[in-house]
């Protein structure tokens, strides 16, 4: 039986916020110069949101500390983070005690090639990917190496399975693979070399 992985914290409506966000981003990436909307008058409108966000929003340095309450997964990260817009996000289920996955859909935001996902981006779900899959292992460490190699074309708007296994602990060496598919076949796999350290929490 698959086991979710989302962080023990919710806030659903701060999540539908951040939905809301993507829906944003997704179709201002989506609109560019071919739209007959009245862009100035939408960003009046989005710098308005932004204005009272901004007034509520407390010090950095306070929400770094919030960020980094309890021990699970983060809710803030680029990647999984239901609470970042940036995030797509994947959401993890674990395979085994060494394992995790995701399913995804990207859109334009993440437009590399044309009607293909960005290279970067590939890297980003992939380190991220590898790092959480470590912390479910039970031995998580920082990013050293990350070597990538892109089989194939990833494509937008198709499921793509985001996979991530620890293979080995040598020490404080850690070494991870994963991979991304899309229809079976593999667009990028990764190994990973991260290093058991960890900065310290805000506090
Ligand atoms: C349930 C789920 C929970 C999920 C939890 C949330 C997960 C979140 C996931 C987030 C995921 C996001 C992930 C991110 O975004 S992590 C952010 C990106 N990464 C970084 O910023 C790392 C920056 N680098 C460093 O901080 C240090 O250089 C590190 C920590 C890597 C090592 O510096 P440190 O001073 O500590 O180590 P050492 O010098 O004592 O060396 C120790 C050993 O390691 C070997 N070595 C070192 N570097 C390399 C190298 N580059 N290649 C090959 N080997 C290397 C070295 O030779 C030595 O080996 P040996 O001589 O002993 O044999």
């Amino acid at each position: 039986m698959a086991i979710d992985l989302r962080s023990e914290f919710q806030a659903p409506a701060v999540d539908a916020a951040a939905d809301a966000a993507r829906r944003v981003i997704d179709a201002l990436v989506r609109s560019g110069g071919m739209t007959d909307a009245d862009m100035s008058a939408i960003a009046d409108r989005l710098n308005a949101v932004a204005d009272d966000l901004e007034a509520a929003a407390p010090p950095v340095a306070d929400r770094l500390v919030d960020m980094w309450r309890g021990d699970g997964i983060t809710r803030h990260d680029p990647v999984a983070g239901p609470e970042n817009p940036i995030a797509p996000p994947l959401e993890y289920s674990a395979v085994d005690s060494r394992t995790i996955e995701a399913v995804t859909t990207l859109g334009l935001p993440y437009q590399g090639p044309p009607s293909c996902v960005h290279g970067g981006v590939s890297a980003l779900l992939l380190d991220h990917t590898l790092g959480v899959a470590n912390g479910w292992a039970g031995v998580s460490g920082m990013t050293a190496e990350l070597t990538l190699r892109y089989h194939r074309t990833t494509p937008l708007f198709e499921p793509l399975t985001v996979t991530a296994r620890q293979v080995s602990v040598d020490g404080r060496k850690i070494r991870t693979t994963g991979e991304i598919t899309a229809g079976g076949g593999t667009c990028v796999s990764a190994e990973g070399l991260f290093i058991a350290k960890h900065p310290p929490r805000p506090r």
